[in-house]
């Protein structure tokens, strides 16, 4: 069976019907969101906008709020959008409701173009890279699409070179394929617009470690799963044997 991959750019970039969807954010979202479930998240609830993450708290009043707007944590959240952050806490069986620039939209967006088909969304930075390309490789071997597979790649920053890096290192994997290798993904990440901020030491406010988590290839574990759901869409972490 032959697989046909797209790549596209952006927080809503037009999304044919595809059998999979696997939406990109390195710097940060998806970084923060791995490092949560490793962490013990039981799942992470997606909010587009600051006023509906603060309506899910009120709702889920043990929820860990986090993200971040222009890159800053919002006023009022326990966290910002910082992997290097949520590394040093506690997630047992937590909700953590997340609300960001770039990922959290262009995974909102995937879920609609998605939910006719039922077709799966992956979520991923480039720790969970090889967990999700090894996601639809099973989705093929499994034989649950027969004809031609279609996967649709979304790199989230409208502009950035890391989701980019990130998409054409998926690509390579799922089809098995010669593409960038880790070192030069790390590369691009590091050398990345998104990532300048932080690595900057007279800007205080941003934390060099995130980049240090989201340029790093972590072990492939899991696979993340943003789903439907009647309260609000949300994303799961699945076992890659399960
Ligand atoms: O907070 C982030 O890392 C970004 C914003 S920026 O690209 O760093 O300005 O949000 P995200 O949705 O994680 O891309
Ligand atoms: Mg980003």
């Amino acid at each position: 069976m032959t697989i046909d991959i797209q790549i596209s750019q952006g927080h809503e970039p037009p999304l044919d019907a595809a059998d999979a969807y696997i939406v990109i954010d390195v710097i940060r979202a998806f970084t923060t969101t791995q490092i949560a479930f490793d962490n013990g998240a039981a799942r992470v609830l997606l909010a587009g906008e600051v006023d509906e993450a603060f309506a899910l708290k009120r709702a889920h009043p043990d929820a860990i709020l986090a993200g971040e707007r222009d890159a800053i944590k919002i006023d009022g959240f326990d966290l910002g959008n910082s992997p290097a952050a949520c590394a040093t806490i506690d997630f047992a069986g937590r909700t953590m409701i997340l609300t960001t620039t770039n990922g959290v939209r262009a995974t909102l967006h995937a879920l609609k173009s998605a939910a006719p088909q039922g077709a799966p969304v992956l979520v991923t930075g480039f720790s969970n890279a090889l967990a999700s390309a090894r996601f639809v490789r099973e989705l093929q071997a499994q034989g649950r699409v027969t004809q031609k597979m279609r996967v649709h790649l979304v790199a989230s920053h409208p502009t950035g070179t890391e989701d980019m890096a990130c998409a054409e290192f998926i690509r390579a994997q799922i089809l098995g394929e010669a593409g960038p290798d880790t070192a030069q993904v790390t590369e691009r990440i590091r050398k990345s617009d998104a990532a300048q901020k932080f690595l900057d030491p007279e800007r205080p406010a941003f934390d060099a470690r995130d980049i240090d988590f989201c340029a790093a290839m972590g072990p492939e574990k899991f696979a993340m799963l943003a789903q439907p759901h009647p309260t609000g869409p949300r994303i799961i972490a699945r076992a890659l044997d399960a």
